[in-house]
């Protein structure tokens, strides 16, 4: 709702209250209009504050209603209402004022903010553009350059720098509705000819082709097949060259398109998923509401190479006390000096000063003796992990948590070195940690409730986006890779080449397609694995391993030392060692020419929908694999980790999200006919959760966990 009051005599107040964030649903729209005709009609009243509850000016639109039938009156005729009215309205911001409620202050007629507030028209991440008259208004007020980098990045400013822009009149430390009043009290009675931004126009540009084309170029190239960066450009180029009423007609015919698309329903998909994720449970019941995390205030890394280095970075930059610990001399003064310049360069850019004394470096293990919680970060071997986790039993006091940073070993196996098994996570982090949002939070059957929510909360003051996930190898996000890499590798036996693939992945929204990725990653950390599995065979490039399809390609280069960037050359070849620019190889080109002939394999046309399927489809029946197991509590789980830390197009959700949008049955069909046609391999097969799916008539994604639930009630 929105509350009127009268204060100080002759000011109208109007507040939103709409928790958690007074977003303006269809009862907010309708009580500003009624308190807006209220206060015009009160002859004392001789001007107006709009402020919102609990220090939250207003969150914007209220998203939970797009998608349903719209109700209550329309976000463009309020504000158009707010702009026309003869007393001077002045807009309280504290806090947040984004999307519709930064469009809400836009259609006052002057704005004072809290000198913590941050402003924003971040619609273009949720696949809109500001509708409501933002695209019109902002270029008018501050320029199209800058209004172009808001409306199309959606990124958040601070007051001063709204201050900087023009955005607001005025930044207070103080009590911001106090201010707001005073302020209003003092412009009461002035013409508001002059403040009606709509009747603004556009400041004008001499090179404003120049700008609009090099704005498109640069969405276009980081949106990645993602359609509101571009109608955000075409509203903003709207209001550069039309009178302000055609302007607001082009933005809303922009707006229909974006409305209803299945872009917009994937991104605000991904929103929720991910406020969501920190919704979690466990199968044996044990929940986000009702386990207790503890404090953590001290924790200690262990091991500082690549991934130790980034953990330190974003504990130390939350405000925890760490002890660093590395038992290599040489490389614990590399790592302090590599630690304290990603601090300093952090600090910087956020103008602060760099925490370097949260950090104590040590060469000793005994010095984690006092700490809350470890995280063991060293090299990706179970044996050496197993030594480590058996001192840390030793030298630790009771109670500490040991946390263990893999990609995928075995956290139960790691969990049996200690006496208490209960305290032992995974805290699986992505690189660069200090940089990555995703963190998987990998429970064994023995962790506690407690350490899972210890790690959830740690992982939130951190500032990652935690997803509680249950043990197996590879975890969800590396298990799903694998079958989706398997496939990609089956093509290029097949016919395909790197190129081909890696670009219908690109053309589907991927930073990388599967072979560059590799190459970035390291052809070796794969290579590792399949040996420590026992699929690495030397000398016998054999296709088949354990009864099932098995490509020995990524092996076969890696015995030629080709581990992709780092040593100049993988799936691809590149100037020098680390060098960043893929170029085809015709070595490689060559090699699988010769490799299919001694297999006998006649290389064949393939199409860009069998890459997308084999890859894509592969890669969801493990999702839904997992989802029948347990794994991972529900579909947006999966989501998040895609997206989050394997850059899987955030405008396509997710790939559960993805397999909804195609259609379960769809997905079934063409999962049954690549099986029919490669019988050995299983991961094609489609799973039982699937079939069980499809059988109860296809149910929209938020209703998966009702079968998904009757499933493990009949296991
Ligand atoms: C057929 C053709 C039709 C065509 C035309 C139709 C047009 C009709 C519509 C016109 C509208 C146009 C223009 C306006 C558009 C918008 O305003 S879109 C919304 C823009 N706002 C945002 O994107 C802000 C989103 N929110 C956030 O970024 C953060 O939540 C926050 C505000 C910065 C707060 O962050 P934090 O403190 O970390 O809390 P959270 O956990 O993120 O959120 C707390 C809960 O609040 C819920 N929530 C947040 N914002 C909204 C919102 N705008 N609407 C509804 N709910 C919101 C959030 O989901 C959390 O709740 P839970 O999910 O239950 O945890």
């Amino acid at each position: 709702m929105a509350q009127y009051t009268r204060i100080s005599g002759s000011v109208g107040l109007i507040t939103l209250k709409n928790p958690p964030v007074n977003a303006l649903s269809a009862v907010v729209r309708q009580g500003i209009v009624d308190s807006v005709e209220r206060a015009l009609g009160e002859p004392e009243v001789k001007c107006l504050v709009i402020c919102g509850q609990s220090g939250k000016f207003c969150g914007g639109a209220d998203i939970r209603e797009f998608g349903k039938k719209m109700t209550g009156p329309p976000l463009i005729p309020v504000f158009h209402a707010i702009e026309a009215a003869a007393k001077p309205v002045v807009a309280a911001i504290e806090g947040i004022a984004l999307g519709g409620g930064l469009e809400l202050a836009l259609g006052c007629h002057y704005r004072i903010a809290h000198s913590k507030a941050k402003l924003g028209l971040p619609e273009v991440t949720l696949g809109l553009l500001p509708a409501a008259a933002g695209s019109q208004r902002l270029p008018r007020l501050i320029g199209v350059p800058a209004a172009l980098d808001l409306i199309t990045t959606g990124r958040h400013v601070t007051a001063a720098e709204a201050l900087q822009l023009g955005i607001v009149d005025q930044v207070t430390d103080h009590n911001t509705v106090d201010a707001a009043v005073k302020f209003a009290l003092s412009v009461a009675g002035q013409s508001l000819d002059a403040r009606r931004i709509s009747t603004f126009p556009c400041p004008r540009l001499s090179n404003l082709d120049a700008v609009f084309e090099a704005a498109m170029q640069k969405v276009r190239q980081a949106a990645r097949g993602a359609i509101a960066p571009v109608a955000c450009v075409q509203a903003v180029r709207a209001a550069a060259t039309l009178p302000y009423a055609q302007g607001l007609e082009r933005e809303k015919e922009l707006m229909a398109t974006l409305f209803t698309s299945g872009q917009a329903r994937a991104l605000q998909y991904s929103f929720f998923a991910q406020r969501a994720v920190g919704r979690w449970s466990m199968p044996s019941g044990a929940r986000w509401d009702t386990s207790k995390p503890k404090p953590i205030r001290k924790a200690a890394v262990i091991g500082l190479g690549t991934m130790g280095r980034g953990i330190t970075v974003g504990l130390a930059q939350a405000g925890l006390s760490v002890v660093a610990v590395e038992t290599q001399e040489k490389q614990l003064m590399e790592a302090k000096q590599a630690v304290s310049g990603m601090l300093e360069r952090g600090a910087k850019k956020r103008g602060v000063s760099p925490p370097l004394g949260n950090i104590s470096y040590s060469s000793n293990i005994k010095t984690v003796g006092d700490v809350d919680l470890v995280i063991e970060a060293v090299f990706e071997d179970m044996a050496l992990k197993k030594e480590v986790f058996q001192q840390l039993s030793a030298v630790c006091r009771p109670g500490t948590f040991l946390c263990t940073n893999t990609s995928g070993l075995d956290i139960d196996d790691l969990a049996s070195q200690t006496p208490n098994p209960e305290l032992v996570v995974g805290m699986h982090f992505f690189a660069p940690a200090h940089v990555m949002k995703l963190l998987e939070v990998v429970y064994g059957p023995r962790s506690s409730p407690q350490a899972v929510a210890t790690a959830m909360q740690l992982g939130k003051v951190i500032g990652k986006v935690s997803v509680a996930v249950g043990n197996c190898q590879g975890f969800v996000g590396n298990r799903m890779l694998s079958p989706y890499l398997s496939q990609a590798n089956f093509l290029l036996e097949e016919g395909a080449t790197p190129e081909f693939v890696d670009q219908v992945l690109e053309e589907f929204g991927f930073a990388m397609g599967a072979f560059r990725m590799s190459d970035l990653s390291g052809l070796d950390v794969g290579w590792r694995v399949r040996k420590a599995a026992g699929l690495v065979v030397p000398g016998k490039p054999a296709r088949m391993r354990q009864g099932c399809r098995y490509s020995p390609l990524g092996d076969l280069l890696c015995e030629q030392g080709r581990f992709g960037q780092k040593t100049g050359s993988g799936w691809y070849q590149y100037d020098k060692p680390g060098s960043r620019v893929a170029k085809p190889d015709p070595w490689l080109h060559s090699f699988l020419e010769e490799y299919r002939a001694r297999h006998g394999l006649v290389a064949r046309r393939i199409d860009h929908q069998e890459v997308l399927e084999r890859c894509l489809y592969s890669l969801i029946n493990e999702g839904f694999r997992i989802l029948e197991e347990g794994i991972a509590a529900g579909p947006e789980d999966i989501d998040v980790i895609y997206v989050l830390g394997y850059s899987w197009p955030r405008h396509r959700g997710g790939p559960m999200f993805y397999a909804d949008m195609v259609g379960l049955t769809r997905v079934l069909e063409r999962l049954e006919f690549y099986h029919q046609a490669h019988p050995d391999v299983p991961s094609l097969q489609p799973c039982n959760l699937l079939r069980k799916l499809v059988a109860s008539g296809t149910p929209p994604i938020h209703r998966w966990r009702e079968v998904i639930k009757k499933v493990h009630s009949q296991l």
